[in-house]
């Protein structure tokens, strides 16, 4: 059987992982441990929850011991939350060491890291805009002698999506050394791979889990079919059930948009659960405060955006609920990721209309695994669907008598001239793909009618030729 030191783990570091209660390691730590450990790049997919972080983290302490220096490692991740988590582990694992750590990310104050960074930490983990503008700003710190390059979620770190890293990517790559390890990880690596590869050049090696599903088998994954107008009413209704059933669970709600998770959080309020949100319109500080609170069960309750569904690893979330259908299947790979972590069990719900089924088919496709309908008693969500959407209109109002529009408003202005964009030309590209993609909306809406239309007018003419059969046989017995 394999264990830690069979891979060339320390014995220091793996009593230090005895310590954690970590005793076996996973095939990804098994795989990807011994070609890092003997300098290779590495590339590494696996499911969720599967001690990825631990793959990387334990070869780079053990790399460290045998030549201490700083700066000797970077770690970029796409998300705040999610790099204090890894500096933690690195913390952990390196106690022995004193191993000193520096997190680098956005919305916190950027002298005091300026003073860190110059202090020349052993490792430093960093979301790559705020390393960027460090980058561009001072002068005060080199990464030209960093031994290791760590992208965690490197698909999102280089996929094009709402926010885009490829220019601050840019800047940190050219004062890295080109002589350096480089180690990418994720759940969901492979539509990036092509890109991955002409980052990591040294004799790179790619793990991926082999399996026939993207998920993790103790995940039971479930779907419910509603109107748009009934959602919120099988939210409040599952989130009772959950709570009255079971009162150690922690449940994450992932919706779309900022707005509507400053909403929902309101409204669960209303309906006395204690409720707390994360989303990138809020403070920093506030981020971390609700997260922590969340980690240490004193709420039960998340309703989240996307910045909270790649990588956070909270043992005692139990369920999560997709308000609304993810419109990619990997999205939906890292939400429903958030339970059913390091072999334990979670169920996960997506509330789906009857707009998204096809997004649906596209996740069962992608992940190979079907989703179940999740039973619900509809009589009793229809008994709380006024109360539920009185309550969602009078949030909604609240809402509207504070500034919260026009804060977004105000922050996506800064952000596009940070990013170097101008905001009015910006705006105007967007309505007008917004034009192309309702137009597309409305021709493919036109062909299902006309197409419906047909099937039922073919449908009426069998009746008819049934009927006028069973008629002439009639006539003719
Ligand atoms: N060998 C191991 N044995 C038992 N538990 C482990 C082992 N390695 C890591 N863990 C634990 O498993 C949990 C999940 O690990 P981790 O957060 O690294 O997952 P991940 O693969 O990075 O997931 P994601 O793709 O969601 O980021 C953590 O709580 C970690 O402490």
């Amino acid at each position: 059987m394999c264990d830690f030191s069979s891979l060339g783990l320390a014995d220091w570091l793996v009593k230090q992982c005895k310590q954690m209660g970590i005793n076996k390691p996973t095939p990804v730590q098994e795989h990807c441990m011994p070609p890092i450990l003997d300098g290779r790049d590495c590339m590494g997919c696996a499911k969720t929850g599967s001690g990825k972080t631990a793959a990387f983290v334990l070869p780079v302490v053990q790399k460290l011991s045998e030549d201490p220096y700083g700066i000797f490692c970077l770690v970029l991740t796409p998300t705040r939350e999610l790099a204090y988590q890894i500096a933690e582990q690195f913390r952990v694992f390196g106690k022995p060491l004193g191993l000193k750590d520096c997190i680098v990310v956005g919305g916190m104050d950027m002298v005091s890291q300026a003073l860190e960074l110059s202090k020349q930490p052993h490792v430093v983990v960093a979301t790559p805009g705020r390393l960027a503008d460090h980058i561009r700003s001072s002068n005060t710190f080199s990464m030209s002698r960093i031994q290791f390059l760590i992208m965690d979620e490197a698909d999102r770190l280089l996929e094009q999506g709402c926010t885009d890293f490829t220019k601050d990517l840019e800047t940190i790559l050219a004062i890295l050394p080109a002589k350096r390890q480089t180690l990418l990880f994720s759940a969901t690596l492979t539509d990036t791979l092509h890109d991955l590869k002409s980052i990591a050049m040294n004799r790179p090696f790619f793990w991926e889990s082999k399996s026939d599903t993207r998920t993790v088998e103790e995940l039971d994954q479930r779907y419910i079919l509603t109107p748009e107008k009934v959602k919120d009413a099988y939210l409040v209704h599952l989130i009772q059930k959950f709570t009255d059933e079971h009162d150690d669970w922690s449940i994450i709600v992932f919706v779309n948009t900022c707005k509507d998770c400053q909403i929902l959080t309101m409204m669960m309020r209303e309906f006395n659960f204690p409720t707390i949100s994360l989303h990138s319109m809020m403070k920093q500080k506030q981020r971390f405060a609700n997260l922590a609170m969340f980690k240490a069960s004193v709420f039960k309750l998340l309703i989240a955006t996307d910045v909270a569904s790649r990588g956070l690893d909270i043992p005692t979330v139990q369920v999560v609920i997709n308000h609304n259908t993810p419109g990619l299947p990997k999205i939906y790979i890292h939400r429903v990721g958030r339970t059913a972590r390091a072999g334990r069990n979670g169920v996960s719900i997506t509330l789906v209309t009857q707009y998204d089924i096809h997004l649906v088919q596209s996740i069962e496709a992608e992940n190979k695994t079907k989703l179940k309908e999740y039973p619900v008693v509809e009589k009793d969500v229809l008994k709380i669907l006024t109360q539920v959407n009185v309550t969602r209109r009078q949030c909604e109002i609240k809402l509207e008598s504070t500034d919260f529009d026009e804060k977004k408003e105000t922050n996506k202005r800064k952000q596009l001239i940070l990013e170097g964009k101008d905001p009015d030309l910006e705006a105007k590209r967007k309505a007008e793909l917004e034009k192309i993609r309702s137009q597309k909306k409305k021709f493919k809406q036109n062909i299902h009618e006309t197409i419906e239309k047909q099937k039922r007018g073919q449908l009426k003419k069998k009746i008819m030729k049934r009927k006028q059969k069973k008629k002439a046989g009639q006539t003719s017995a």
